[in-house]
């Protein structure tokens, strides 16, 4: 028996050319374990992977090598145990508008084969604030409620891991709120979580660990005390007073020019200071017109931990 809920070795997914575009290598050999019990952040820019991954978890995007294990079961090999152990809130409701929600979460039940004894319907609709809905149709459900439903989908097998892909993209901070209350009281009960961000800062409240992927690949991995310990960047936007270039820089410093010809600098606080850097434009006479501070996003994250060799 693993103490992991998930364990992924090799994963590999090439989505086939088309008529009009080449080939694309959207994961590259991904190797990752996601302890059992923990609430686990994917993140990533962009067309990094996070969705091929999921999808793959999900049964979704047929993976072109390596192996999955979901609870235990290789998606290969135990197909449906696999599958019963992972409940999956996608990013977009693709909801029928002719069910109700009490209908959807029933059909959804049966495809999973929870017989009508097991079904716990009635606490969904209580967990997901949408009882008072329970028979309204699904078209007549506002953005959020909608949200929630899926929510309510995903756990309608009482799977051991719930996935949430971008569960809070575009949503109010009420039902971000309850979202995330949802989250935490599942996980109390037991359930591990893993969930795709776009936002640090919502990584960094919900996650115990978190894994960054980017190009297909997993860049770093750790406890999210590590990583933000690690992610203490600072940046300084610097607009010089003629077009200039990148000075040399060491490398505790990651330079970017930007388009509007402004130079960004990122830094670790505790390697470097913003006076080194300026210490540096001078030296290389740069003329400093204006000088703005910004936290680092995770643009800046990625290029310092690439830059470093991650
Ligand atoms: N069905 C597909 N056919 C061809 N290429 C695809 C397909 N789905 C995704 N890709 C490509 O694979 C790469 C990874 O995409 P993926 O959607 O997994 O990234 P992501 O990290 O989830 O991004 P986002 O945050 O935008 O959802 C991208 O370059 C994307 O264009």
């Amino acid at each position: 028996m693993t103490d992991n809920a998930i364990e992924i070795s090799g994963l590999k997914k090439t989505y086939a050319a088309t008529g009009k575009s080449a080939a694309k290598e959207a994961l590259k050999g991904i190797d990752l374990n996601i302890p059992r019990g923990s609430v686990f952040g994917l993140l990533g820019p962009n067309g990094a992977g996070k969705s091929t991954l999921i999808n793959i978890l999900a049964g979704l995007v047929v993976k072109s090598a390596g192996s999955v294990k979901i609870w235990g079961f290789d998606q290969d090999r135990n197909p449906r145990q696999s599958r019963a152990a992972i409940g999956i809130m996608p990013q977009e409701p693709h909801l029928d508008p002719f069910f109700t929600p009490a209908g959807s979460l029933d059909v959804q039940a049966g495809l999973y084969g929870v017989p009508r004894s097991q079904r716990r319907t009635a606490e969904i609709l209580e967990l997901i604030g949408l009882t008072d809905k329970a028979n309204a149709y699904a078209r007549s459900l506002s953005g959020g409620m909608r949200r929630r439903l899926l929510l309510g989908k995903a756990l309608v097998h009482s799977p051991q891991i719930l996935v949430l892909d971008e569960p809070t993209a575009g949503v109010d901070i009420a039902l971000r709120n309850l979202l995330w209350q949802n989250v935490r009281r599942l996980n109390d009960e037991g359930m591990t979580i893993i969930l795709t961000t776009h936002y640090l800062e919502e990584a960094e409240e919900m996650c115990d660990d978190i894994a960054i992927i980017n190009h297909g690949e997993v860049i770093i991995r750790d406890s999210t005390a590590n990583l933000l310990g690690r992610l203490d960047s600072k940046t300084l936007v610097i607009t010089p007073a003629q077009d200039s270039q990148l000075p040399d820089l060491p490398a505790a410093i990651t330079g970017k020019k930007h388009d509007d010809g402004t130079l960004s600098f990122t830094y670790q606080s505790g390697q470097t200071s913003a006076d080194a850097v300026l210490d540096l434009l001078r030296g290389a006479n740069i003329t400093i017109q204006d000088v703005k501070t910004r936290e680092a996003d995770l643009e800046d994250v990625f290029l310092a931990l690439t830059s470093k060799g991650g």
